[in-house]
């Protein structure tokens, strides 16, 4: 039997005119990518190919940086800022953009990385991640009509909120060193975009248990659910385990929009509960799930931390 792979889907701006035939086309195949997966790669043409090689750029120069001024980005919420020296993956370093949509989010950072300013870098973030929260926004629309909760959908993407992550990878000392470089995991978010550049590792499960490799591309953004959407959708869309193994000898960067929803509940929509689909979760504060997820015993070290945290049995 042939591997298994993420569909590749075409989100060429110019064919996504909302209710289109061929937004209706992408539409379906989007659903039954998530469905089936969790996740898919877009072909998504909104981030120019100079924008993409500046933000690369960017990551360099942010983790050229000596570690005690990267240590600075320091957040209340856990793993938004930075993250490195982790002795379970010790190849992945990575720093986090609180608010990467809004001039003041992308500021704050770029003040305390470069006290004297790096206009360079800020104008990349920016415009880096307003391009990917738009497509979170095409697909958010999609999943929405696709279920009819459309008005539901419109609240949550007024409450969501995007950091934009970068990360690195170290490869692995020698031929017998550990390729790990992320732990599996399904994410916190509601919903992750991930961009990669060249290097290949990020590995996806599918619900039968084999790891699907992703192969990096300029234009591919791998669109993924988080707990919080699965959550939402009441378990018709789950979030997926992924990984990153590291092979041969190049370090390797990636970058991710992780978008969450601040202020306000997440609920099942009516529309997604009938009898034959009865509440699997119980209505939520997104910030105090990470909370409990990160900071708690039990969240530490439940199998599946969201079922745990406001799963109905
Ligand atoms: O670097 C990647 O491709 C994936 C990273 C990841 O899964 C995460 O940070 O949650
Ligand atoms: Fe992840």
């Amino acid at each position: 039997m042939a591997p298994p792979k993420l569909s590749v889907i075409g989100f060429s701006l110019k064919n996504l005119i909302p209710n289109s035939s061929s937004w209706i086309t992408t539409c379906s195949e989007a659903m039954h990518a998530l469905e089936e997966h969790g996740a898919f790669i877009a072909k998504y043409d909104g981030v120019p190919q100079e924008l993409d090689d500046a933000i690369f750029l960017a990551s360099r120069d942010l983790f050229d940086l000596p570690t005690d001024v990267k240590l600075l980005n320091t957040t209340d919420t856990p793993y938004h800022g930075y993250t490195g020296q982790i002795p379970s993956m010790p190849l992945f370093e990575s720093l986090g953009i609180e608010n990467a949509t809004t001039t003041g989010g992308v500021e704050k950072i770029t003040k305390v990385m470069w006290p004297s300013g790096n206009e360079n870098f800020s104008k990349s973030v920016l415009m880096f991640s307003k391009a990917v929260a738009e497509l979170y926004q095409i697909v958010m629309r999609m999943v929405a009509k696709s279920y009819g909760i459309e008005e539901n959908c419109e609240s949550l993407l007024e409450s969501s909120v995007h950091v934009l992550r970068f990360m690195k990878y170290l490869c692995p000392q020698g031929d017998e060193g550990n390729p790990l470089g992320v732990v599996p995991h399904t994410d916190i978010s509601f919903m992750t975009i991930l961009h990669e550049k060249q290097v290949k590792g990020l590995q996806i499960k599918t619900k039968e248990g084999q790891w699907i490799e992703v192969d990096p591309s300029p234009s591919s953004f791998i669109v993924m659910a988080g707990d919080v959407c699965m959550a939402w959708t009441n378990g018709r869309i789950e979030a997926p385990y992924h990984r990153v193994m590291m092979q041969g000898k190049e370090e390797r960067y990636s970058l991710g929009i992780f978008t969450f929803i601040r202020d306000l509940n997440i609920q099942i929509p009516q529309k997604l509960i009938d009898e034959d689909n009865p509440p699997r979760f119980k209505e939520f504060d997104h910030y105090k799930y990470i909370h409990y997820h990160r900071y708690t015993n039990d969240g530490k070290k439940s199998e599946c931390p969201i079922e745990s945290y406001c799963g109905i049995n």
